[in-house]
């Protein structure tokens, strides 16, 4: 069986981070397993509170994890300081970690701060480089490329802007464009729209985490990039189709449902 992991914080209402990460390699095919980095006290309203391992406990998940079950593939979630960050760089390299997706994830839907302002940096120079690809969203894109977006031009100029400076794949996903949810890969000097319907649906707490998942599950299982990322984007909109409404905020998506009708391996 296929295996992949995920580096990422846990959130308690279930709907982001470790929770669908598993859930989504889960149903994606893979053996899913957790390196988790902090404990988040969240549900679809806010975050009230964020509590992170130690770099030292992180370092020990990941020697556990890769000195037995090696993975796959790996997803790179919350990592809310410079020390979790190393860390994460220092073990990945150690154990030449493979088929890497980072979503680098700054500012939950909710509006609560992820990752340390200050840490932006360690991010970019110690984990981009490492990355197979990399998965912003347009506020994340405009920082990382320094520059403001607001059309498909600018999504097509930001991309092509990261992937040069820190040697990584780029998916630039639009789910924060006013109009259509059409995602943008920009792989080896070659760049490709995904199309993606907007779906009424204001619970989409967790797509940012679900999609990165899926796109790890695919590479593990073999999958080239763009197949990876047409199935994770099916996946992401059968999830989001499906019509869950918990919660009094951003709801969760429905997993159970997501592969309803598709691809069935
Ligand atoms: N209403 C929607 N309908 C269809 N697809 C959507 C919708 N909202 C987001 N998506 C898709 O979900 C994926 C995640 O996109 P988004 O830009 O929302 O990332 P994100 O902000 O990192 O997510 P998160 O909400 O987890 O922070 C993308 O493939 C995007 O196109
Ligand atoms: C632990 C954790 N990781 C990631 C997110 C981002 O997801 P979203 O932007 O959908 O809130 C989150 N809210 N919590």
């Amino acid at each position: 069986m296929n295996t992949a992991l995920t580096i990422a914080g846990s959130d308690s209402s279930g709907g982001a981070g470790i929770q669908a990460d598993i859930k989504t390699m889960t149903m994606n095919g893979v053996y899913a397993m957790s390196a988790i980095t902090s404990l988040t006290a969240q549900n679809t309203v806010g975050v009230t509170g964020i509590y992170n391992v130690t770099p030292e406990f992180l370092a020990q998940e990941l020697d556990a994890v890769f000195s037995d079950i090696r993975p796959d593939a790996v997803k790179i979630g919350m990592l809310s300081d410079a020390g979790l960050i190393r860390v994460s760089g220092e073990k990945l390299q150690q154990y030449g970690a493979k088929h890497i997706v980072l979503d680098p994830v700054m500012v939950a839907t909710s509006g609560a701060r992820l990752l340390a302002e200050e840490a932006v940096t360690v991010l970019v120079k110690v984990l981009l480089p490492l990355a197979e690809l990399v998965t912003p969203n347009i506020p994340e894109a405009e920082v990382l490329s320094g520059g403001s977006i607001k059309s498909k031009e600018d999504m097509e100029r930001a991309a092509e802007t990261i992937a040069a400076h820190y040697g990584c794949h780029v998916l630039l996903k639009g789910g924060h464009s006013v109009s259509d949810a059409n995602d943008f890969l920009y792989e080896q000097g070659k760049g490709r729209w995904f199309k993606g319907e907007r779906i009424e649906n204001p619970n989409t707490h967790g797509t940012g985490c679900t999609l990165s998942s899926a796109i790890a599950a695919n590479l593990a299982k073999g999958y080239s990039l763009e197949d990876s990322v047409g199935r994770a984007k099916e996946y992401l909109s059968g999830a989001l189709s499906a019509m869950l409404d918990l919660g009094a905020g951003s709801g969760p998506m429905n997993h159970a449902f997501a592969l309803t009708g598709k691809f069935s391996d």
